[in-house]
């Protein structure tokens, strides 16, 4: 990514006849076409276990399918030498380890790696993409923090500012909102969306909130038991249907300026 890029320049990722399982079970995703297209954002939508994450790591070649493959830029992302992915392909999992004494700026600077040669120190450039990060991500005044200290958001934020310093031309996040108060899921949101708008960076995000993705995105993709249940603009995949079919809840969907809004009145049982 540069400051000049304009918007759609980032690749699309694909998914072709996609198996993916744990170990020898069951397959827990499975889906024969997908796509996030290029230099817009597409949100994934699903209750728990329906292999939001599962499909997102696959996309960064985390995880390696049984069958079929994603591809980012027309190649297989197995393919790529991993910090040339890491160069071009940035992912927010869930899962975080770092040593509790690491500050929030040492972090974001970890994000400068796939950057830089293994002997090489940090170049102004580097420096720069930083304080942009930690700017974006809107965690200035936490910046000599330790990451140990900080609440659930507040480290959510500072992982979220080592992923932004990668400067990638399409970013994968799993829940960047969970954690956060609303300012903070604006903020991120409002962060996500100009970097789109401003790089065309393509954005493959999951989200629980389906008005907050129905609102923010450009595509949802709404997955159940590991399968495409419906994917599109959120207008067409927003339905009372998808709420007790997929969500298990009995909702009214209004449409607004904004996009489909959901009222839930009650959880189904099952
Ligand atoms: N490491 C693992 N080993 C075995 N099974 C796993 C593993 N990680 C996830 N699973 C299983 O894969 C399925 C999909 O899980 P995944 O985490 O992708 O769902 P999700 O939609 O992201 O859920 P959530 O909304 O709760 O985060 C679930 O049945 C889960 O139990």
């Amino acid at each position: 990514m540069s400051a000049d890029d304009g918007a759609g320049d980032s690749p699309p990722l694909s998914i072709r006849d996609i198996a993916l399982s744990y170990g020898d079970g069951e397959p827990v995703i499975e889906a024969e076409r997908l796509e996030v297209p290029a230099g817009e954002i597409t949100a994934l939508i699903g209750p728990n276990g329906s292999g939001k994450s599962t499909l997102l790591k696959s996309m960064n070649a985390e995880l390696t399918p049984d069958r079929g493959a994603v591809a980012f830029d027309g190649r297989d992302v197995e393919e790529f030498e991993t910090t040339e992915l890491a160069r071009r392909l940035g992912l927010l999992s869930q899962e975080h380890v770092a040593p509790e004494s690491t500050t929030v700026r040492e972090l974001a600077t970890h994000g400068r790696y796939p950057h830089r040669g293994f002997f090489e120190g940090m170049r102004e450039e580097d420096y720069r993409a930083v304080d942009r990060a930690i700017e974006r991500a809107g965690v200035e005044h936490l910046a000599d923090r330790r990451v140990g200290d900080l609440s659930g958001g507040q480290a959510q934020l500072a992982w979220l500012a080592m992923v932004l310093a990668q400067e990638t031309d399409a970013l994968l996040l799993d829940e960047p909102t969970t954690f956060l108060d609303l300012h903070h899921q604006l903020r991120v949101l409002d962060a996500v969306r100009e970097l789109n708008e401003d790089h065309g960076i393509t954005v493959c995000v999951v989200l629980h909130d389906i008005s907050q993705a129905a609102r923010f995105a450009d595509n949802l993709i709404a997955l159940r038991d590991g399968e495409p249940y419906e994917w599109g603009p959120p207008d067409e995949v927003v339905t009372e249907d998808l709420l007790r079919d997929v969500f298990g809840v009995e909702a009214e969907v209004g449409f607004g300026p904004n996009g489909p809004r959901v009222t839930p009145r009650r959880a189904i049982d099952e």
